[in-house]
């Protein structure tokens, strides 16, 4: 139990389940973040503008804190929290509550058109090999089907948390032909595939493209095949704080997703590592497909400024104290 502002119990099993992983993936984080603020405006029992303001910003911090690469969750804790105006608590609550279902309808839409934008890349017959499970990666596949293509695909396991076997779960769903393949073995089988398409948890001003680790590995060896890559990322994983220089922290997770603590101890003293996302170049990405249609990753940057300005503000942070301000 921390001090400040009691948390709606909504907020902190949010912040829990997004620790943990029981919500993950970018886009799902965003929405999970938005409806939890949401409950905290209906939770409060705040009986002054100040102190209303206040409790929003401490479920906001509570949900910052969880993760710390996905864009998308201070995308949307910007997004619900800056458009928190008014001079009693009655119309901060309800400009609340607005923000979080326009926000979230702005998901669906956006994943539905920046989808169509994808599917019109893939070809009749095409194979795509996919790496971890994004929601917008597979929102491209889904309107291809939809647009009457027949597609295949090679999907990754994506230790060590194998979040490919959703991917393969969702591509049956679609009626797509699936191969799982470990890892290591996608060189290997690129040669079968048409287009790599992957999602992204950010991607920085230089075009850089941060997704679950093995991507930028990936897309070397699908550059060296001839095999474009695609990018599905809708415009909240672009992260406004590159633009001032900042780079991407990319999250270290618990050894023993790695390897269980019995197998390590047969092993002897050794350094376990286990970073959950790395950073593909921009020369390796072909195509970043948005809702606003699809951008050369050297060009992302116009649209960053267009959507955020110069600067991101942490509407989350208690005015006045480090961080507040943005640089
Ligand atoms: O890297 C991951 C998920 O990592 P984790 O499983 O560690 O959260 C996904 O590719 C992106 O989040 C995009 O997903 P979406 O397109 O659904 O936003």
């Amino acid at each position: 139990m921390t001090d400040g502002p009691p948390l709606a119990e909504a907020v902190d099993d949010t912040a829990d389940d997004i620790a943990t992983m029981e919500i993950r993936g970018a886009a799902t984080i965003a929405r999970a973040a938005a409806d939890a603020v949401a409950a905290q405006a209906r939770a409060t029992d705040a009986d002054d503008p100040e102190a209303f303001r206040s409790s929003m910003r401490a479920a906001g911090r509570r949900l910052y804190d969880t993760r710390p690469t996905a864009v998308s969750l201070p995308n949307a804790l910007r997004y619900t929290l800056g458009r928190m105006e008014g001079d009693d608590v009655d119309t901060l609550r309800d400009a609340v509550l607005a923000a979080a279902t326009a926000f979230t309808d702005r998901l669906d839409r956006a994943q539905r058109d920046l989808g169509r934008v994808g599917a019109n890349r893939l070809r009749d017959g095409d194979t795509v090999m996919t790496h971890c499970h994004s929601t917008d990666a597979l929102a491209c596949v889904e309107a291809a089907v939809e647009q009457g293509k027949s597609i295949s695909a090679i999907v990754k396991e994506t230790r060590p948390r194998n979040q490919g076997h959703i991917t393969a779960a969702e591509l049956r769903e679609l009626g797509v032909d699936v191969t799982l393949v470990v890892d290591s073995a996608a060189r290997r089988y690129l040669d079968e595939a048409d287009h790599v398409v992957v999602g992204a948890d950010s991607i920085a001003a230089d075009g850089g493209v941060v997704n679950k680790i093995g991507t930028s590995g990936l897309a070397v060896n699908a550059r060296e095949r001839g095999v474009p890559i695609m990018v599905a990322a809708q415009t909240i994983k672009l992260h406004p704080d590159t633009l001032t220089g900042h780079t991407v922290e990319i999250e270290m997770r618990d050894e023993t997703e790695v390897i269980a603590d019995a197998d390590r101890a047969d092993i002897g003293e050794i350094t376990v590592e286990n970073p959950a996302f790395d950073v593909t170049p921009p020369r390796y990405v072909d195509a970043i497909v948005t809702e606003s249609g699809q951008f050369p990753p050297e060009s992302i940057v116009t649209l960053m400024r267009e959507l955020f300005g110069e600067s991101a503000d942490r509407p989350w942070e208690e005015p006045g104290t480090a961080g507040a301000t943005p640089e």
